[in-house]
C-alpha cells in the first residue's frame, strides 16, 4: 500500500505562454484553465490513499476567456427548454476521437449503430500522437541499443559488434513516423466503416444534443443522438512551482520529439512514464536522476517487483534517484545556467536539497481534460476535474443518478488512465445501450510497463490482496517461477525475470500476476484473460504450453500453486481428431 501522503499541489504551466491568437484546442488541451491530480499508478485510484488533491489556482486571463468563449457558444445554442430532442441525427455520438472513442466506435458500427465522432485536434489522440505509440517507437531503440552495447551480453551470444551508435533525428523520425502511420490507420478504419468524423471542439448542450465547432462565440453546429459518449482524456499534469518551458523543463509531450539527449536529466515522478523514459535517455547515454514523492521507487507495483526492477533497471544503470521528497520549484536553463531544481521533504516539507541539472523531465501523472464540456448543462459537476461515472461508465449527476443515455469512458473519468482501458470501456458501453447488460471487470485489465525488461501485472498486488484476505476472511498464498529455468529465456541469454501468481488456495482464485522479464507485456494476457473468463488455477495448470516459449514461464507458475479445491476434470467430453 502506498503512504498516506497529502498533496497540495497546483498546475503552474499557463495558457499564457501561447499567443492568443494560435489558441487552439490543442493548446487548451496542453494547458487546461485547471488541473486536479490524478495520483493512480496504472489502474488504482490513488485518490483515496492519498487524501486531497484538490488543486485549484487562478485562471490565466485567456483561460478565463476560453471558458467565457465556450459558455456563451453553449448559452447560443442551447435549446429554449433543454429537453431531449424528440428524434435524432445519430445513433451514437462520441466526443474525442482519441483511442477510447476509437473503439467505442468501431464496436458501435459493428453493432448497426449511425455514429459520429467529434475530435477538436487530431484523430488518435494521446495514445497514438502523445503517448503508447510515439514512446513504444522509442522504447524500441533503447531495447536494440542497450542489448548492443552490452559487451558481456553480445559475447555470452558469440556476437562481434564494433559499436553501436544512434542519430537523434532518425530515431525522433521513427517515432513521429510511426504515430503518423497509426494516426491515418485510426482514421481510415472509422472513414471505411461510415463513421462520421466531424471536426470540432464538443460539448453538450443538453439531453442527448451536442454542439461542435470553433472555440469561439459562434453557434457552432448542433447534433442529437440518442446516446452520447464522452472520451476528452487527459494531458500531462505539472505540480504548482514547476515552470514548464518545452526545452530543458517538458513533459512527456515534449520528450517524445526527442529534441535533445541531455547529459543529465532529472525525471520528477517515478511512475509508467518515469520508468519508460529513463530506459529510454540512459540508453541514449544521458545519466538520470529521479525525484520521487513517496518513499521507493516505483511505488505503485508490487513491491517484490518493484525491488527486482530496482535492482535490474536502476542501480546498475547511469541512475541515482531522491526518494520522499517533492520538487516544489523547478527553473528552466536560461543565459548558460543550467536547470534548478528545489527539493522538500514530502513530509517535513523542511529544504532538502537543491539541484541542478541540464533537463528535467516532468512526469508526476495526468490530469483529465474536460473543461468546457457543459456538463452543468445535464446537472453533472466535475470531480476533481474528472467525469463522474458508475460501474456501467453511466455518467453521474449532482445527485448521484446516472443522466439518461450519457457516458464517460477513458482517461476523463480517472477509473484506469490506460489506452485499452479506455477502449474496453467504450465497448462495454456500446454493448449495453444495444441491449446486453455489461460490467467491465478492472481486475482483470491488464497493464505493463514497456522498460528493458518489461514489467507486467494484472489484479491485485500482494499488499492489496492480504488487506482484501483480512476484510473478507480468507487465506493467500503466493507462489513464483524463474526465468532461469526457462530454455527460451536462457537461449535468448535473458534469464533475469520472475513471474508471481498471488492466489486463493481455498478455491484455486488468481488474485493477481506479476511479472518481470522478457516480454513480460505479452505473457499476461494468459492470466488476464483466466481473470476475465474466472478461470480458476486447478482448471488452467492444465492447459498445454508449446516448448520451447517464454509462456512456460506462466505454466511452471500455475502448475507450481497449491490449491486446495477438489480439481474438476476437462470442462467437455474429449474430441478425438
Ligand atoms: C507518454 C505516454 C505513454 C503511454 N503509454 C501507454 C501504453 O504503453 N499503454 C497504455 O495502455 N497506455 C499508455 N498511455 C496512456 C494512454 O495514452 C491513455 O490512457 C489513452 O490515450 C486514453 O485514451 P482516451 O481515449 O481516454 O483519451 P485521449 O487519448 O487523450 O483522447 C482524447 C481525445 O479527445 C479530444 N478532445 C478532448 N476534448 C474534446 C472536446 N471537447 N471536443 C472534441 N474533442 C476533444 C482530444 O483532442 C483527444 O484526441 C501513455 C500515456 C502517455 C502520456
Ligand atoms: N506503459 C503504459 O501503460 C504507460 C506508459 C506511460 C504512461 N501511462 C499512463 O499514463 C499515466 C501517467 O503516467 P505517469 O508516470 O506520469 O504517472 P504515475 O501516476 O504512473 O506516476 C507518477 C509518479 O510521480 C510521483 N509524484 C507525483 N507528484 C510528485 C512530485 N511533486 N514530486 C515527486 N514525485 C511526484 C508519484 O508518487 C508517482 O510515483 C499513468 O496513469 C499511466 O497509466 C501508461
Amino acid at each position: 500500500m502506498q503512504s498516506s501522503l497529502t498533496l497540495s499541489l497546483s498546475q503552474s504551466a499557463t495558457a499564457s505562454t501561447i499567443p492568443k491568437s494560435n489558441y487552439t484546442l490543442n493548446h487548451a488541451l496542453r494547458f487546461p484553465p485547471s488541473k486536479h491530480i490524478n495520483l493512480r499508478f496504472c489502474g488504482l485510484r490513488r485518490e483515496a490513499l492519498l487524501g486531497s488533491y484538490s488543486l485549484s489556482r487562478s485562471h490565466s486571463l485567456q483561460n478565463k476567456t476560453l471558458s467565457k468563449k465556450i459558455n456563451n457558444a453553449i448559452s447560443a445554442s442551447l435549446s429554449a427548454n433543454g429537453s431531449a430532442p424528440k428524434s435524432f441525427d445519430y445513433d451514437l455520438i462520441i466526443i474525442g476521437a482519441g483511442v477510447g472513442g476509437h473503439g467505442a466506435a468501431l464496436h458501435a458500427v459493428e453493432k448497426g449503430l449511425k455514429t459520429a465522432i467529434i475530435e477538436g485536434d487530431v484523430v488518435g489522440g494521446t495514445c497514438v500522437n502523445r503517448g503508447c505509440v510515439p514512446s513504444k517507437a522509442l522504447l524500441a531503440v533503447s531495447g536494440r541499443m542497450r542489448e548492443l552495447q552490452s559487451d558481456h551480453h553480445m559475447k555470452a551470444l558469440g556476437l562481434q559488434i564494433a559499436a553501436a551508435g544512434y542519430d537523434r533525428q532518425g530515431v525522433a523520425d521513427h517515432a513521429n513516423n510511426l504515430a503518423m502511420k497509426i494516426r491515418n490507420n485510426l482514421t481510415n478504419s472509422m472513414k471505411a466503416l461510415g463513421v462520421d468524423i466531424l471536426t470540432g471542439f464538443g460539448s453538450i448542450l443538453g439531453p442527448q444534443t451536442v454542439r461542435y465547432g470553433k472555440l469561439d462565440d459562434s453557434p457552432g453546429n448542433t447534433v442529437t443522438a440518442k446516446d452520447i459518449i464522452v472520451a476528452t482524456g487527459s494531458v500531462p499534469f505539472v505540480p504548482k512551482g514547476i515552470e514548464v518551458d518545452g526545452k530543458t523543463v517538458i513533459t512527456s509531450d515534449h520528450a517524445l520529439k526527442l529534441e535533445s539527449v541531455p547529459d543529465w536529466i532529472a525525471i520528477v515522478g517515478s511512475g509508467y512514464i518515469g520508468l519508460e523514459f529513463s530506459d529510454v535517455y540512459t540508453a541514449l547515454g544521458s545519466e538520470v536522476t529521479f525525484i520521487e514523492a513517496l518513499d521507493q521507487l516505483m511505488p505503485g507495483f508490487d513491491p517484490e517487483i518493484g525491488k527486482l526492477a530496482q535492482r535490474v533497471q536502476i542501480n546498475p544503470r547511469k541512475i541515482d534517484y531522491h526518494t520522499g521528497v517533492f520538487a516544489t520549484k523547478i527553473t528552466p536553463a536560461e543565459n548558460g545556467k543550467p536547470v534548478t531544481i528545489e527539493l522538500i521533504d514530502a513530509k517535513t516539507k523542511e529544504p532538502k536539497d537543491t539541484l541542478e541539472v541540464d533537463a528535467a523531465l516532468i512526469a508526476t501523472g495526468r490530469a483529465p481534460f474536460t473543461k468546457g464540456l457543459g456538463l452543468d448543462n445535464v446537472q453533472v459537476a466535475l470531480k476533481n476535474g474528472f467525469v463522474p461515472v458508475d460501474e456501467r461508465m453511466q455518467v453521474l449527476n449532482f445527485e448521484g443518478n446516472p443522466v439518461p443515455h450519457l457516458y464517460c469512458i477513458g482517461d476523463s473519468n480517472g477509473k484506469m488512465m490506460l489506452a485499452h482501458a479506455a477502449s474496453a470501456q467504450g465497448i462495454s458501453v456500446v454493448e449495453q445501450i444495444t441491449g446486453r447488460d455489461h460490467v467491465l471487470n478492472h481486475l482483470s485489465i491488464p497493464a505493463a510497463c514497456f522498460t528493458h525488461p518489461e514489467i507486467s501485472m494484472v489484479g491485485l498486488t500482494e499488499p492489496q490482496a492480504r488487506e482484501k484476505a483480512e476484510k473478507e476472511g480468507f487465506e493467500v498464498s503466493v507462489t513464483k517461477t524463474s526465468f532461469k529455468a526457462n530454455t527460451k529465456a536462457l537461449a535468448e541469454n535473458e534469464g533475469e525475470g520472475i513471474a508471481k501468481l498471488i492466489y486463493r488456495p481455498d478455491n484455486g482464485e488468481i488474485l493477481g500476476v506479476h511479472i518481470f522479464g522478457l516480454h513480460a507485456a505479452d505473457l499476461i494476457h494468459e492470466a488476464s484473460n483466466a481473470i476475465a473468463l474466472g478461470t480458476r488455477i486447478q482448471d488452467i495448470k492444465f492447459a498445454v504450453h508449446a516448448h520451447p516459449t517464454l509462456s512456460e514461464v506462466l505454466d511452471e507458475l500455475f502448475k507450481s500453486a497449491k490449491v486446495k479445491a477438489h480439481v474438476p476434470g476437462p470442462v467437455s467430453e474429449p474430441v478425438a481428431v
